[in-house]
């Protein structure tokens, strides 16, 4: 990576930066909201050796590509809770059939 020059540009590439996270996070949004139609129950939605399995992964491919693991694992953390959230309010408007969930 060549070395930003100034603040400016540091904030303007993180700002480009983040433009594809959350093009790359609306991806994966789509994906948990497929996942969520496979699922019978609240503890399928959890998954949580899933989770545990998908963090231990992201530190591994962290550690390889220069990332802190410590910073993988908590960011990663706070995303699968929040799409966990995502999944259950869509998994809870299949079962009743109210379809209100949104995204
Ligand atoms: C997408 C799934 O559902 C949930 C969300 C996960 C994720 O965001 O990676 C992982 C496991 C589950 O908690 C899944 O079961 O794979």
């Amino acid at each position: 990576m060549k070395p930003p020059e100034s603040l400016t540009e540091v904030r303007a590439r993180i700002d480009a930066l983040d433009g594809e996270l959350v093009r790359l996070l609306a991806d994966r949004q789509r994906l948990v909201r497929a996942a969520a139609t496979f699922k019978t129950d609240e503890q399928a939605v959890r998954a949580p050796d899933r989770v545990e399995r998908v963090v231990a992964a992201v530190r591994e491919r962290a550690a390889a590509a220069g990332l802190a693991p410590e910073v993988a694992e908590s960011v990663w953390r706070a995303m699968i809770a929040a799409f966990i959230e995502y999944e259950l309010a869509q998994h809870r408007s299949a079962a009743d059939g109210t379809g209100t969930a949104t995204g």
